[in-house]
C-alpha cells in the first residue's frame, strides 16, 4: 500500500512538443494519499487514461516523476509496481474457470493455496460470483465477465493501489448501481488506495471521497463532491458538475462598476473591487441554478427578467430566462411557488463566484 505522488508530471504523445496543446497531460503536481477512495472525472479526451497508464507503468511520462511513497517508479515495468488495474472491457482467461481466473493474480506471486482459497471465496462472495466459481469464463455473460475482471483486481490485498478505468461501461444499468456500492464497501473493508476513472459525475460521487476533475490535461480541482458543487474552482467544474451546470456571465469593467451584456450589476464593494483589480479581461461571474433566486417583487439587487420556460422534473422545476444575452437557469424545489412570467432575479453573493481566466478568485469581505 502506498501514497502516490505525481511530481512535475507531464506527457506528450508528440515526439517534439512545441506548446501546451501538444501535451495530453500538462505539468501537474498531485498526491493520492494511502487508503483514499478517489475518482478521476472528466470528459472524453481530457487525459484520464493517459494519467492512469502512467501510474500503472504502461506508459512512461515525458516529464516528471511518479513516486510510490518515497520510491521513484518511472523505470519500473508494470509488473514490478504492484498495481492492480481493471479496464473498461473484461480481461479474463476464457478457458479457465472463474475460480482459476480469480486465483491467477495470487498464484502469480506465489501465494499459498490455503490463502488463495480464502481470498477467492471472500471476493467471490462480495461480487456474487460464488455460484459461478466452477464455470468456464467463456460461458459467462458480459456482466459476469466484468465482475470476474474486477475480482481479479481486488483479490490481492498487498497491492499499492487499484486503478479502475471506467469499469462499469459494459455493465447493465441496474447492476451498475449495485456494483458501485460494492466497490465502496470493498474499499471500506480493505483500505486500499483506489483511483476510479469515469466521465460520469454520479458514478464519481457515489464511489469517491475526493474527486480530481480533469480538463484539457490538467487537474482543475481536487475536492469532495460537496466542494465541487458549492465552490467550483474552475468554470469547467461549474459547467460539468451539477444538473444543469452553473450559470456563467461574462463581465466587463465599467468606470463605475461592472456590466454583464447590457445589465449594470449591483455588487458588493468587495466584489466590485476584485473585478476592478483583475489584470485579465476574461472575467466571469458564476452561480449554480440551485442558488439563483427568482422572485415576484423588485429589490435593489434584483434584475427584471422574463421567464421563457418552466420544466417540471417531478421533485424540482427548472426555470429558464435570458440574462445578459445568455440562457440562465434557476432550480426551484417543488415547494417553492412558480414566479410570474415577468419576474426579478437575484444572485445572492454568498453563492456568486468570481472567475478570472476561468479560475476562481477568492473575494475578501
Ligand atoms: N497513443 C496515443 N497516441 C497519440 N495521442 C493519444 C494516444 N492516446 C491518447 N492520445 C490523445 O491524448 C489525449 C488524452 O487521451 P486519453 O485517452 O488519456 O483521454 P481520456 O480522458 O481517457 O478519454 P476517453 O475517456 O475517451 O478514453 C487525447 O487528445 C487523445 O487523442
Amino acid at each position: 500500500m502506498a501514497q502516490i505522488t505525481l511530481k512535475s508530471l507531464a506527457h506528450s504523445y508528440a515526439p517534439n512538443p512545441s506548446g501546451p496543446d501538444d501535451y495530453a497531460i500538462r505539468e501537474m503536481e498531485h498526491v493520492w494519499h494511502q487508503g483514499g477512495a478517489y475518482a478521476l472525472l472528466g470528459p472524453s479526451g481530457c487525459g484520464k487514461s493517459t494519467l492512469l497508464n502512467i501510474i500503472s507503468g504502461l506508459l512512461t511520462p515525458s516529464n516528471g516523476q511518479v513516486l510510490f511513497d518515497d520510491q521513484v517508479m518511472n523505470e519500473l515495468p508494470p509488473e514490478e509496481r504492484n498495481i492492480a488495474q481493471v479496464f473498461q472491457f473484461p480481461v479474463v482467461y476464457d478457458t479457465m474457470t472463474v475460480y482459476d481466473n480469480l486465483a491467477f493474480p495470487l498464484r502469480n506471486v506465489g501465494t499459498p493455496e490455503a490463502k488463495v482459497r480464502e481470498r477467492v471465496a471472500e471476493v467471490a462472495d462480495i461480487l456474487d460470483l460464488t455460484s459461478l466459481l466452477r464455470r468456464r469464463a467463456r460461458n459467462l455473460t458480459a456482466d459476469e465477465k466484468q465482475k470476474v475482471s474486477m475480482g481479479r483486481g481486488l483479490v490481492r490485498d498487498d497491492v499499492s493501489a487499484i486503478l479502475f478505468d471506467e469499469p462499469l461501461t459494459v455493465i447493465d444499468p441496474q447492476l451498475k448501481w449495485k456494483l458501485r456500492r460494492k466497490l465502496k464497501e470493498i474499499h471500506e473493508r480493505f483500505n486500499i488506495t483506489m483511483i476510479y476513472v469515469t466521465h460520469d459525475q454520479l458514478e464519481a460521487s457515489t464511489f469517491a471521497d475526493k474527486i480530481a476533475v480533469m480538463y484539457e490535461g490538467q487537474v482543475v480541482q481536487f475536492g469532495t463532491p460537496r466542494e465541487l458543487f458549492e465552490t467550483p474552482a474552475h468554470t469547467f467544474v461549474g459547467y460539468f458538475i451539477g444538473s444543469p451546470g452553473m450559470n456563467l456571465m461574462e463581465v466587463a469593467r465599467t468606470d463605475s462598476g461592472a456590466r454583464a451584456g447590457t445589465v449594470d450589476l449591483t455588487l458588493s464593494p468587495a466584489l466590485q473591487g476584485a473585478i476592478q483589480q483583475a489584470r485579465s479581461r476574461n472575467i466571469k461571474l458564476g452561480i449554480r441554478p440551485e442558488f439563483v433566486e427568482v422572485r415576484e417583487t423588485p429589490a435593489t439587487d434584483a434584475y427584471p427578467i422574463e421567464i421563457d420556460s418552466v420544466q417540471d422534473l417531478g421533485t424540482y422545476r427548472i426555470v429558464s430566462f435570458a440574462f445578459a444575452g445568455k440562457t440562465f437557469r434557476a432550480r426551484l424545489g417543488e415547494d417553492q411557488p412558480l414566479p410570474p412570467r415577468q419576474a426579478f432575479v437575484r444572485f445572492p453573493e454568498a453563492w456568486l463566484h468570481l472567475y478570472i481566466d476561468e479560475f476562481r478568485v477568492e473575494v475578501g469581505q
